[in-house]
C-alpha cells in the first residue's frame, strides 16, 4: 500500500455516502484522489464505522469531529481508519499523546490563502501542523470530470493548479507503480490526460511524440487507475495502477524488469488458482484445507527453530508461500494484507503482540499485562477484499478431491467440548437452581436474575410487540400449525396379518418436552415457533422452553409471545449446557422433561448427547442440528441475484456455516454474474464480517448436467436444498438426501425459515442421510398392540413355538403351548 500524500485538497463528502455516487462525484474518482473529508455527528457514528469497515483502505478519510462529545468516539474513529480527526481547539489537550493525528479547528476561517484559487471552503489552524495546514477542502458537488459542465471545477484543472512543471512543454513527469509500490516505468501527464484518466479510471498519459496515450489501447495491456498522488514538492505525479498483462513494450513486466518476490508469488498463485492442473501440488493445497493448515503449522515451527540468517530467510520464504496460498484461496490479495497492516499501524492503542491460546500455552508464554477492555472499533478488525467462494470443476477433479473440497468446516473436537460441559451438567444435577443461576450470571452477564424460570401465565407486559410483528408471528404460527396438524395419524392403524391375528399401531404425545431456543449470536423466536407449534399440535402436556436471557435478565418479548401461543408451562431463563441439564434432570423450580429438542451451538449439542447417554436422566433428544447450511443448484435459467441471495441467507448465520453452489453447465460469464452478486450483496449486509468467514470455506462446483448435480447433492446431504433450475419440480424425484427442499425461483430458503409452514429445525453436517427434520412425529411415540382370537393363535402359534425352540427359550414356547392345549381340552 502506498503511503499517502494527499493531493492538495480534500473532497468534502456528504454523509451517508451512497458510495456509488458521492454528491455528484463518482466513488472511484474520490478514491483515486485519496482523501474524502467527512463530518461526524453523534447520530451518524454507526454509519461512519460501517463506511470505515468497508472502505478504510480505499479512502484515506479526514474527519471533522467537532460535534462529538466523547473522547472515546474520537479514539474509535482513529482506530477505525481515519487518517486525521479535527476537534474543537479547547478539547485538544486531552489528545496530546496522539500527535498530529488530532488537529484543532479554528472557528475564524482564514480564506485569504486559498481564495485566489477560489477553492478553499474550510481551513484548519495553519500553525497546528505543517503537514496539514494547507489542505483546502472542496465540496464534491463543486467538482466534475465533465468538460461541458462549466458550472463546476474540472478536476484535472484543480490538480494542475498545484503542480509546478520545470519542463518547457509544461508536462509533469509521472511515476507509474503497481499497488505494491513497484515502479513499472516513467510517463508524462498533462491536464488533458489527467482528465481522461479520471474520467475513465484507467492509465492515460501524454506521449511527448504522439499526444494522448491510452495505455493498452492497441496492446490490450490496460491499466485500472487506483490512485494519483503528488510528490513532496509538487513536481512529480504518481499513478498507482492495477496492470493487466505488462507495462513495458519489451517482453518484460515493467520497464525495470520482471516482478519479483512476493508480488511475483502472488501472481503465480492467482493464475494457479484459476487453472492449476488437477492433481498438482498447488491444486491440492487449494482444495485440501487440512494439508494447507498442516504445512503452515509445520513451516511456522521450522522458522522458529531456524538458526543462521540463511536458514531464517529460507524458512520465512516457505512460510510466506503457504500463508499467501491460504490468502489467495480465500480471495485475499497482498494489497488487502497491506491494507490490514496499514490499518493496524493506524491504531492509536497498539496490541501487546502476545501469542494466543494453545501456542502461548505450549511455549509457556504469559500475557505481558492484563488485557484492557477493547474500544469498540478496536475489537472489530476492518476487513476488505472480494467475497468469493472457492471454485472446483467436477470434470477435472477426482471424486476424492471433490469430497475433500465439500467437507464441512471442522468443529472443535467433541472431547474438548465434553470436558467443558460435563462439569456444568454435574453441577446443575447436584446444585439445581443455584448452579443454573450462577452459569447464567457468568455467560449471559444477567447478574440481576434471581430465578431461573418464568412460569405461565406470562404477564402481558413481557410480550409487548409491534402490531406488525404479532401479525407476522400469527401468520407463521397458523401455517406451521396447518402443515404439522396434517402430519397427524389420529386413526389407529390396524392390519390382520393372518386370520385372527390383528396388529395395531397408535400414537401418543410425549408428555413433557423441553425446547431449546438458541440465543447466543442471534435471538431466534422463529425457532420457538418451529418447536413449540408441533409440540402443541401433538398434544404434549408440558412444554418447557429454554433460552438464554438478555443481560438485563429479561426474555425477548417475541419468545414470550411464542411461548404463550403454544401454551408453554414455563420458560427456563438459561442457555447452553446448564439449560439442557436443568431440563434433563429437573431442579427445584424447573420441570424435568422426557425429550429435549432444538438446535444450538456445540455446547448445547454436546450437553444433549451427554444427558441422552445417561440412563438415570431418562431423557431423549432429537437429531444433531448444527451450523446452518444450504446447497443451491442453479442452471442458465436461474437469476444470479436470487441465487446469491439464498447463498447469503445461510452464510450470515455464523462463520461456521457453509454454502454450496452447484452450477449446471454455466459459462464463465454466467458464473461470474453469480459471484459478482454474492460479493455486491454481501458487502451491503450488516453481518458482512460473518459472511466473509463462512464464504471462506464455501464452494462453487461446476458440473455438466442435472444428474451430476443431484448426485453430488445427495452425497453432501444438505440441510437446505434449493433448486433454481428449469423444471425444478421434476428434479425432486432425484432427491435422496436433504433436510428440506425449496423448489423454483419464487421459493427463497427464508420462507421455510419463518413462515411457509415447513419446519426449519433440520439435520445438518450430512445427517440428512439418516435423520428427518423436526416434525409432528418428533413429539410423539408410536405404540403397537396385538389382539389374537383363538383361531389366530392356532394360525401363528406353530411359528412362534418353532422359533422359541431354535432360540432355546422354553418359557416362550410354553406360553403358546399351554393355551393351545387349553383350547384342545375344551373341544
Ligand atoms: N440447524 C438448525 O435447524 C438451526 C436453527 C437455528 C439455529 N441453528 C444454529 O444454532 C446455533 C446457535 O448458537 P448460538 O451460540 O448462537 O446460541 P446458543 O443459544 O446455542 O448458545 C449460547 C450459549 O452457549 C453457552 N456458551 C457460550 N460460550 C461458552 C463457553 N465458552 N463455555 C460453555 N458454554 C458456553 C452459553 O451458555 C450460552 O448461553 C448456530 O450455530 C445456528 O446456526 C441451527
Ligand atoms: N436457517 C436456520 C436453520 O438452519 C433457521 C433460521 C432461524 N432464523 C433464520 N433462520
Ligand atoms: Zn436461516
Amino acid at each position: 500500500m502506498e503511503t499517502v500524500l494527499p493531493l492538495p485538497f480534500l473532497v468534502s463528502v456528504a454523509i451517508p455516502p451512497g458510495l456509488a455516487k458521492l454528491d455528484g462525484l463518482n466513488r472511484e474518482e474520490v478514491s483515486i484522489l485519496a482523501s474524502p473529508f467527512l463530518e461526524a455527528s453523534p447520530k451518524i457514528l454507526d454509519k461512519l464505522s460501517r463506511f470505515f469497515k468497508r472502505h478504510s483502505s480505499e479512502f484515506h478519510a479526514h474527519i471533522d469531529a467537532t460535534t462529538l462529545e466523547s473522547a472515546d468516539d474520537v479514539y474509535a474513529l482513529l482506530d477505525g481508519g481515519a487518517r486525521k480527526v479535527f476537534v474543537a481547539a479547547e478539547t485538544l489537550p486531552q489528545y496530546a499523546e496522539l500527535g498530529d493525528r488530532v488537529l484543532p479547528v479554528v472557528s475564524t476561517l482564514d480564506l485569504s490563502a486559498a481564495s485566489e484559487h477560489g477553492l478553499l471552503i474550510k481551513d484548519f489552524d495553519a500553525k497546528a501542523s505543517n503537514k496539514c495546514n494547507a489542505i483546502p477542502i472542496l465540496p464534491s458537488t463543486g467538482l466534475t470530470t465533465d468538460k461541458a459542465d462549466s458550472s463546476r471545477l474540472l478536476l484535472s484543472k484543480v490538480i494542475a493548479t498545484y503542480w509546478k512543471s520545470d519542463r518547457t512543454d509544461g508536462l509533469i513527469p509521472t511515476v507509474v507503480t503497481d499497488v505494491y509500490g513497484i515502479a513499472l516505468g516513467l510517463a508524462y501527464t498533462s491536464e488533458e490526460s489527467i482528465l481522461e484518466a479520471l474520467r475513465t479510471h484507467t492509465g492515460v498519459y501524454q506521449s511527448r511524440k504522439r499526444g494522448l496515450w491510452v495505455k493498452g489501447a492497441t496492446s490490450g495491456d490496460t491499466q485500472e487507475l487506483v490512485r494519483i498522488a503528488l510528490d513532496c514538492d509538487n513536481d512529480t505525479l504518481k499513478f498507482v495502477v492495477n496492470q493487466k498483462g505488462r507495462f513495458c513494450h519489451l517482453e518484460q513486466f515493467g520497464c525495470f524488469g520482471e516482478l519479483s518476490g512476493i508480488a511475483r508469488l502472488e501472481q503465480t498463485l492467482k493464475s494457479r488458482k484459476e487453472s492449476a492442473p488437477p492433481g498438482s501440488y498447488t491444486a491440492r493445497l487449494f482444495s485440501d484445507e487440512k494439508l494447507l493448515r498442516a504445512k503452515i503449522m509445520e513451516e511456522a515451527e521450522e522458522l522458529c527453530d531456524a538458526k543462521t540468517p540463511e536458514e531464517v530467510a529460507f524458512e520465512a520464504a516457505d512460510l510466506i508461500y503457504f500463508a499467501l496460498t491460504r490468502a489467495v484461496a480465500a480471495g485475499v490479495s497482498v494489497a488487502d494484507i497491506a491494507g490490514s497492516l496499514d490499518a493496524k499501524g493506524l491504531k492509536v492503542k497498539r496490541r501487546t503482540g502476545d501469542a494466543k491460546g494453545k501456542w502461548a500455552e505450549k511455549e509457556g508464554i504469559k500475557p505481558s499485562a492484563p488485557a484492557a477492555p477493547a474500544k469498540p472499533a478496536e475489537a472489530e478488525k476492518p476487513k476488505s477484499g472480494r467475497i468469493l467462494m472457492q471454485r472446483i470443476d467436477s470434470v477435472n477433479a477426482t471424486e476424492a478431491e471433490l469430497l475433500e473440497t465439500l467437507k464441512r468446516p471442522s468443529q472443535k473436537s467433541p472431547e474438548a467440548i465434553l470436558k467443558i460441559v460435563t462439569p456444568i451438567i454435574e453441577d446443575v444435577r447436584k446444585n439445581g437452581d443455584k448452579a443454573v443461576l450462577s452459569y447464567t450470571h457468568k455467560f449471559e452477564k444477567a447478574t440481576s436474575l434471581t430465578s431461573p424460570v418464568l412460569k405461565a401465565p406470562f404477564p402481558k407486559e413481557l410480550m409487548q410487540l409491534p402490531a406488525e410483528t404479532i401479525k407476522a408471528m400469527d401468520t407463521s404460527f397458523e401455517n406451521i400449525r396447518k402443515f404439522h396438524a396434517a402430519q397427524g395419524d389420529d386413526k389407529t392403524l390396524q392390519v390382520e396379518t393372518m386370520p385372527g391375528v390383528i396388529c395395531s399401531r397408535f400414537s401418543r404425545p410425549i408428555e413433557r418436552v423441553g425446547l431449546y431456543v438458541p440465543g447466543g449470536t442471534a435471538v431466534l423466536p422463529s425457532t420457538a415457533l418451529m418447536l413449540g407449534v408441533p409440540a402443541m399440535v401433538a398434544g404434549c402436556k408440558k412444554i418447557v422452553l429454554a433460552s438464554p436471557p438478555r443481560a438485563d435478565g429479561s426474555v425477548t418479548p417475541e419468545i414470550v409471545y411464542a411461548a404463550h401461543k403454544v401454551g408453554a408451562e414455563s420458560i427456563v431463563l438459561a442457555g447452553g449446557a446448564q439449560a439442557v441439564a436443568a431440563m434433563a434432570y429437573g431442579t427445584e423450580s424447573i420441570t424435568k422433561v422426557d425429550k429435549i429438542l432444538g438446535p444450538g451451538n456445540q455446547f448445547v449439542t454436546a450437553a444433549k448427547m451427554h444427558v441422552s447417554n445417561d440412563t438415570n436422566a431418562g431423557v431423549g433428544i432429537d437429531m444433531p442440528a448444527g451450523p446452518s447450511e444450504v446447497l443451491v443448484i442453479a442452471d442458465k435459467d436461474a437469476n444470479p441475484a436470487f441465487v446469491a441471495s439464498d447463498l447469503l441467507s445461510q452464510a450470515e448465520h455464523g462463520v461456521d456455516s457453509q454454502v454450496i453452489l452447484i452450477a449446471v453447465d454455466l459459462n464463465e460469464e454466467q458464473l461470474k454474474a453469480i459471484e459478482d452478486e454474492v460479493h455486491n450483496q454481501a458487502i451491503a449486509l450488516p453481518r458482512v464480517d460473518i459472511v466473509r468467514g463462512s464464504i471462506a470455506h464455501s464452494v462453487s462446483v461446476l458440473v455438466k448436467d442435472i444428474d451430476e448435480a443431484m448426485r453430488i447433492s445427495n452425497e453432501y446431504a444438505p440441510e437446505h436444498l434449493i433448486l433454481q433450475i428449469k423444471d425444478a419440480a421434476k428434479a425432486v424425484d432425484l432427491v435422496m438426501n436433504a433436510g428440506s427442499v425449496f423448489i423454483g425461483q419464487w421459493t427463497p430458503e427464508s420462507v421455510g425459515d419463518y413462515s411457509a409452514g415447513v419446519n426449519h429445525s433440520l439435520p445438518t453436517y450430512g445427517f440428512a442421510k439418516q435423520y428427518s427434520g423436526v416434525n409432528l412425529g418428533s413429539f410423539q411415540k408410536h405404540i403397537t398392540s396385538s389382539n389374537l382370537t383363538a383361531e389366530g393363535l392356532r394360525n401363528v402359534g406353530s411359528a412362534v413355538m418353532q422359533l422359541a425352540k431354535v432360540e432355546e427359550l422354553e418359557a416362550h414356547r410354553r406360553a403358546v403351548e399351554i393355551r393351545i392345549k387349553h383350547m384342545d381340552a375344551q373341544k
